[in-house]
C-alpha cells in the first residue's frame, strides 16, 4: 500500500538565478554532512549555481536562529552597497561562530535560508528545550525578515532515525530529507519574487 505520509509529488521549480544559504549546525557531524549534501545536491539540480550557494555552520542548533538571522541581515546590507560578502564581512564581531565558505559572493541577499540541525534524544529535558526554541526561533526569524527559512531539524530519539533520514540506512527505505529542504527552498525562493 502507497503510504500516505510524504512530502507529497515533486514539483520542478527553476531555481536559476536564486541565491540560498544552508546554515547547519555541527553537532552529529556524520548525519548533518549527508543531510547539507542531499539539500546542495538538489539545488544544482533545480540549476541553483555553486557560486550561489553559500554553506555556514553555527556550534549547534540552538544557534540557528541567531546564525540565520545574521547571515540574512548581512546579505541585506552588503546587497544594498553592492558589494559581495566576504568571510571576513561575515565574521566581523559576529556573535555567532559562522565559518563561512571562502569566496565573494555574489551582489543580492538571500532568497532562501536553509537551516540544518540534528537533535538526538539524551537522557535529559535538553532536547524538548533546544527543539521547542530553535523552531519557535526559525519561525519568528523568517516571518520577521521575510526570507523563507527552511526548517530542516532533525529531531530523534535514536541515532538511528537521524541516520535513516538522512538516506544513510538503505534498507530504511528512507530518503534524504535533506534533498527535500533543498527543493523547499527553490520553490519558496522563486514564489518569493513571484
Ligand atoms: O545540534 C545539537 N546541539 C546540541 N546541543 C548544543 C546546543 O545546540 C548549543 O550549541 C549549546 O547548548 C550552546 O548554546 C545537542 N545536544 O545537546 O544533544 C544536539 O543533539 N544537537
Amino acid at each position: 500500500m502507497t503510504p500516505i505520509k510524504g512530502p507529497g509529488a515533486a514539483q520542478t521549480h527553476d531555481g536559476t538565478g536564486l541565491r540560498v544559504a544552508i546554515v547547519h549546525a555541527r553537532w552529529n557531524e556524520k548525519i548533518i554532512d549527508a543531510l547539507v549534501a542531499g539539500a546542495k545536491k538538489q539545488l544544482l539540480a533545480a540549476g541553483v549555481t555553486e557560486e550561489n550557494i553559500t554553506v555556514e555552520t553555527v556550534p549547534g542548533s540552538y544557534e540557528l536562529p541567531i546564525g540565520v538571522q545574521r547571515l540574512y541581515a548581512a546579505s541585506q546590507v552588503q546587497a544594498s552597497a553592492g558589494e559581495g560578502i566576504s568571510a571576513s564581512d561575515l565574521l566581523s564581531s559576529s556573535t555567532t561562530d559562522l565559518k563561512s565558505s571562502p569566496t565573494t559572493a555574489p551582489k543580492k541577499a538571500f532568497d532562501a535560508i536553509i537551516a540544518i540541525g540534528v537533535l538526538i534524544k539524551g537522557s535529559t529535558m535538553h532536547f524538548e528545550y533546544i527543539a521547542d526554541a530553535v523552531s519557535h526561533g526559525l519561525m519568528r526569524v523568517q516571518l520577521d525578515s521575510g526570507v523563507p527559512v527552511i526548517f530542516g531539524l532533525l529531531t530523534v530519539l535514536t541515532e538511528e532515525q537521524g541516520l535513516e533520514r538522512a538516506g544513510l540506512v538503505a534498507s530504511s527505505g528512507m530518503h534524504n530529507h535533506g534533498e527535500d529542504w533543498g527543493s523547499a527552498a527553490v520553490e519558496l525562493g522563486v514564489k518569493r519574487r513571484e
